[in-house]
């Protein structure tokens, strides 16, 4: 019999130990310890016992989340692991079912995470809502355009002296963009331990003497010497060819990877010969879960279209399933006839617009009562900016 229940403090450190064991990773180290707690939130933090025995564990913090025309509170689900001689008893399934009971308690209409495998989730209810790319430039051949932007100054940091300005100048970027979520200070504190002490961080200074965008990378020695791009944010388009005209200067370096990047990064348009920047991976980003269907779909605002009848099916939250009218002008209940049918996760894949209707449809993953709805759907949909997270938890 599994139980699930809300763990108390003392035992976060049992909750993170089998959360990286099941990561493959070792324990973590008391030195540590103090970095990564941080974000470790009473009530937020859920375990399952197996025979008095903890067998598995998920946690989440609290959050929001950008939507196109808004923001959306959100529990950002992370540390889900299940001790390997414990798993397919249903372990995560007991845990998923507290956890979004719990998100929805708290009133927040969306959950979200990044998965380790793109197989977990979907019956869950998340979608892919996002996603990112992965670029891989050979230095030496890289040449930046003339008419590239410029302007301002890199200066380099360690940890010690970034830390305290990265949460100001991560706010100062902007998170407008759909996809993209809060940093607090817990959450840079972890990700330096995460990323260790051989990470550097360029800072960006625009020409008015304000620090508008940053670069936190790894310079690897090698058979190759690579410089791994883990992190990059900037307010504006100077600060970021800046950062990459730096990034890509480094002495010695042969191959410079971005990971993590948006899907319309402009770098390439910004080099002489754009096959120089090489997508090596597009990968999905964020999962998001509308928890709350009517409430998710408020938050964020629709294209000017003829309003869509769609029915929603949601076989882990029974009560979000039915039709929704959505319209520019806002979204309600409706006992109309549907004219498209879908399951929650393909909403997700929607919602911040990541995916159109259409497209979906061709993918075989909406029931089309009515064609017409169908370029209707699209308009309502589509968004400005392709959407994109970019922040690990
Ligand atoms: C947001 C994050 O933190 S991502 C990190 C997720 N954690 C990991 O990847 C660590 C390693 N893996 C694990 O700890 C576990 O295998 C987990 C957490 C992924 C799954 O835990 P389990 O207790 O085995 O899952 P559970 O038995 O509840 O399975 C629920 C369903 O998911 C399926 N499932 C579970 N894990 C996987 C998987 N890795 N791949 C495919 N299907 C899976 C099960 O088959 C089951 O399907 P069903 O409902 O159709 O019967």
């Amino acid at each position: 019999m599994i139980e699930v229940r809300a763990l108390a403090e003392a035992e976060f450190r049992a909750s993170h130990d089998l959360f990286r064991r099941a990561l493959l990773l070792p324990p973590v180290k008391d030195e540590d310890w103090p970095r990564g707690s941080g974000r470790y939130e009473l009530g937020r933090v859920h375990g399952a016992f197996d025979g008095g025995e903890l067998a598995g564990t998920a946690m989440a913090t609290t959050n929001e989340l950008a939507v196109p025309g808004g923001r959306v509170p959100a529990g950002a689900v992370t540390g889900v692991g299940v001790r390997a001689d414990r798993t397919r008893r249903r372990v995560l399934r007991g845990l998923m079912r507290a956890q979004l009971d719990d998100v929805r308690q708290r009133g927040e209409p969306v959950a979200m995470l990044h998965a380790s495998e793109a197989t977990i989730y979907e019956r869950f209810g998340y979608g892919v809502a996002s996603r990112h790319r992965k670029v891989e430039l050979e230095r030496a051949r890289v040449v930046f355009r003339e008419d590239a932007p410029r302007g301002g100054e890199v200066r380099v940091l360690d940890w010690e002296a970034a830390e305290p300005l990265l949460p100001e100048i991560y706010q100062r970027c902007g998170i407008d963009r759909p996809g993209q979520i809060g940093r607090d200070k817990a959450w840079w504190s972890g990700m330096r331990q995460y990323l260790g002490d051989g990470c550097l961080i360029a800072v960006h200074t625009g020409e008015d003497g304000v620090d508008d965008g940053f670069a936190v990378y790894e310079p690897k020695r090698g058979e190759l010497a690579v410089l791994d791009v883990h992190d990059m944010k900037t307010a504006d388009a100077t600060a970021a060819a800046q950062l990459w005209r730096f990034l890509l200067g480094v002495d010695l370096v042969d191959r410079v990877v971005g990971h993590v990047r948006p899907l319309d990064d402009p770098l390439e348009w910004w080099l002489t010969d754009r096959r120089r920047c090489a997508v090596t991976e597009v990968e999905d980003d964020l999962w998001v879960r509308l928890v709350d269907v009517l409430a998710a779909l408020r938050a964020r605002t629709f294209g000017a279209a003829e309003p869509v009848v769609v029915e929603v099916r949601d076989e882990f939250l029974p009560d979000n399933a039915g039709c929704y009218r959505i319209g520019p002008d806002g979204v309600e209940r409706s006992t109309a006839e549907p004219q498209l049918g879908l399951d929650v996760a393909t909403l997700g894949a929607l919602y911040l617009g990541d995916q159109l209707m259409s497209a979906l449809v061709a993918a075989g993953r909406v029931e089309v009562r009515d064609p017409a709805a169908i370029a209707d759907a699209d308009r309502l949909f589509a968004t400005l900016e392709t959407p994109w997270c970019g922040t690990g938890f």
